[in-house]
Order: C-alpha cells, then sequence, then structure tokens
C-alpha cells in the first residue's frame, strides 16, 4: 500500500495536555498515513488514541504540531473551510451514536440534512449506501429493532453520506461479539476497496490489526512507541509492550495440564517455556536443532502452527528448553539475533 502519492493523513508533533500541569495525553506524535491504506493505532487504556485520532477532523485541537488531511492544513482553515473538510472526513463510533428516534435511512440521512443538502438528493445517496452495507431491507427500521452489527452497520453508512475520502474508525468493533467484529472488519475492507478510501483506525485489539491493517502504530503514555507494516511489527516486535500485544493474538498460553506433563527440569537445570517466532525461509526446526547443539539444550517442541497476515505467512512454535540457565539464555539470545521472535510463556497463564 505504499506508494509515492501524498500521504492521505499528515499528523506532525502532535502535543496535547487537557488540563494545565497534567500529563501529556499526545507527546510529539507524528505518523501519515498513505492514500488507500488501513492504518491502526492501538495501545492500552489512557494511551491517547482517541486523542489521536479525534486531532485528525479537529474534535479535539493539537495544543502544537501540524494536522493535514487530504492537502488541508486542518488547524489554518476558518470554519466554513473546516466544515468542507470534515465533509471528507466520515467517522465511526464505538457506541454507534445513533438517534434512536431516526429510522435507518434517516439516520444515515443526517449528516446531509445538517450540511443543507436537499431532501431528493438525500433520499437518493441513502439508497445509494444502503445496499454498500447490506441493509437495503432495514431502511425503516429504528435502531431499537437492529443488532449490535446492524447499528455499525448504519454508522459506517452515515460516515460514508457525504462520500468522504477517509474514515476514521474509533474502536469501532469494541462493542461486538467476535463474528460481527469480524463481518464488520470484512465490510471495512470492502468498502476501502471499493470507495477507494484511506481509514484510520484505533483500536485497543490487537487482533483487529492482524485481521484488517496495512500498518500500525503502538501507542503507550501519549507516545508512539513503534509503527510499522503489521506484518514487521507482529513478526519482530521491538517493543516489550507491543511484545506483549503481539502475544495476545498470537501467542496463546498452553494449556495447563500440556504443561503438567513436561518433565521437570534435572537438578542444576533449568526448564524455559517460550513461543518462538519465524517468518520468511528460516527453519524453525533447523534453528532448534542447531541451538540444541551448539548450546547443549535440549529443545521439546510443545506445539506449532503456520499463521498468515495479509496473505503473508509465519511460524509460531511454543518451546520447553531445558539446560544450564546461563546456556538456555544464550540459545534464546542467539535465536533472537537470526531474527526470530521470542516470547516468555506465562507458566500459570
Ligand atoms: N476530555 C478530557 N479531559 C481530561 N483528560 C482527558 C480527556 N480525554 C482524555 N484525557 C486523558 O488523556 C489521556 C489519553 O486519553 P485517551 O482517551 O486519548 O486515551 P485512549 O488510548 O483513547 O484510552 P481509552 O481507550 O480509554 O479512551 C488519559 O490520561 C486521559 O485520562
Amino acid at each position: 500500500m505504499q506508494n509515492s502519492a501524498p500521504p492521505a493523513i499528515v499528523l506532525e508533533g502532535l502535543r496535547k495536555r487537557y488540563a494545565a500541569g497534567g500529563t501529556l495525553a499526545l507527546d510529539d506524535v507524528s505518523i501519515s498515513v498513505q492514500p488507500g491504506e488501513i492504518f491502526g493505532i492501538v495501545g492500552r487504556s489512557g494511551a491517547g488514541k482517541s486523542t489521536l485520532i479525534r486531532c485528525v477532523n479537529l474534535l479535539e485541537r493539537p495544543d502544537s504540531g501540524q494536522v493535514r488531511v487530504l492537502g488541508d492544513d486542518m488547524l489554518g482553515l476558518d470554519d466554513a473551510g473546516l466544515n468542507r473538510a470534515r465533509r471528507g472526513i466520515g467517522m465511526v463510533f464505538q457506541h454507534f451514536n445513533l438517534h434512536s428516534r431516526r429510522t435507518v435511512a434517516e439516520n444515515i440521512a443526517f449528516p446531509l440534512e445538517v450540511a443543507g443538502v436537499p431532501a431528493a438528493e438525500r433520499r437518493s445517496r441513502v439508497a445509494e449506501i444502503l445496499p454498500l452495507v447490506g441493509l437495503e431491507a432495514r431502511a425503516n427500521a429504528y435502531p431499537a429493532q437492529l443488532s449490535g452489527g446492524q447499528k455499525q452497520r448504519v454508522g459506517i453508512a452515515r460516515a460514508l453520506a457525504s462520500r468522504p475520502r477517509v474514515l476514521l474508525c474509533d474502536e469501532a468493533t469494541s462493542a461486538l461479539d467476535p463474528e460481527t467484529t469480524e463481518e464488520i472488519l470484512a465490510l471495512i475492507r470492502d468498502l476501502r476497496a471499493r470507495l477507494d478510501l484511506t481509514v484510520l483506525l484505533i483500536t485497543h485489539e490487537m487482533g483487529v490489526v492482524k485481521a484488517i491493517c496495512d500498518r500500525v502504530a503502538v501507542m503507550e503514555a501519549g507516545r508512539v512507541i513503534e509503527h510499522g507494516r503489521v506484518f514487521d511489527v507482529f513478526t519482530r516486535p521491538a517493543q516489550p509492550t507491543t511484545r506483549r500485544f503481539v502475544s495476545e493474538v498470537i501467542g496463546h498460553s498452553v494449556p495447563a495440564e500440556t504443561i503438567a506433563r513436561l518433565p521437570a527440569p534435572e537438578a542444576g537445570e533449568t526448564r524455559y517455556l517460550a513461543h518462538v517466532l519465524f517468518a520468511g525461509p528460516n527453519s524453525t526446526r533447523a534453528v532448534i536443532s542447531q541451538a540444541s547443539r551448539e548450546f547443549g539444550v535440549d529443545y521439546n517442541i510443545v506445539s506449532g502452527r503456520i499463521d498468515e497476515i495479509s496473505g503473508e505467512p509465519f511460524g509460531i512454535m511454543a518451546v520447553a528448553a531445558y539446560g544450564a540457565p546461563a546456556k538456555v539464555t544464550a540459545s534464546l539470545l542467539w535465536m533472537q539475533e537470526l531474527g526470530l521472535t521470542v516470547t516468555p510463556i506465562e507458566e500459570h497463564a
């Protein structure tokens, strides 16, 4: 998705402090999103994600820094300019934010009504959007009659009403069950391709990033601590926080019964359980047997599987290493130097 076109969104050196003397919600944050890209921002609660995404359409104003969207210098626009620019930026919310007394069609038409679009044009635009989100049959339903997934489809349709080129998704699937989450993510991916959208999303779930993002930035305490192609960040996370996020998705804990069946370490030895993740042509099996030979460490392979991100495969193994503590450590460091990612497995998880 990288290309030479100017970025659709550029955030540069953003700082934001809500209260004098309070902590920085954004501390020198810079990201740039290419046209057509799905860019994810992931972080724990309080990391600054909402503040950041709300700075894109200036629902929140940064104290300093630059915000450029589709070529507009957002902070330099007057009210009329800002209204125009905002029509090019749709936003989808976690809790849908629908009007309960308006039908699906009326909810979708709402932003057009606010923008003064004539009724006939509103109707034809709504008729155009409903099939895009699979809601043709529910035009006259009220939000209370819809499932969570359908409500979010309305939220997405409303965000698309003014034909934006940029879609901001603020935890758009966090209120949905896993199956509905998958459906909505597939819909967003499909709409990106059909409507040529650029998507910036925030989430606390690495599963969402793995499912649809091209690139990701990881936030912590108001800063971007790591960013890159999703495949690279998943297979070679550099920061401990990123490693924890990644292990949520690809390093599920090994069942206690499995661990109980593993031999105990002998006197003077240690047993170290880890996930070993590899990408590209490296054969994990060869690495494991070489590590065994060269470091005198026994590797017991507990489980192994192949997964993929954006069509690129990678392998993940759970291993138990047995040997003298210093040798086990040295062998694992050697694997990391080869580019494999080693994450400890909690024995009590
Ligand atoms: N309106 C506000 N007034 C004061 N402080 C705020 C406000 N909004 C956010 N904050 C503070 O700014 C920091 C970043 O919050 P933000 O909501 O951007 O993080 P987040 O990563 O989106 O977390 P969450 O998922 O919980 O919303 C936090 O310390 C938060 O308490």
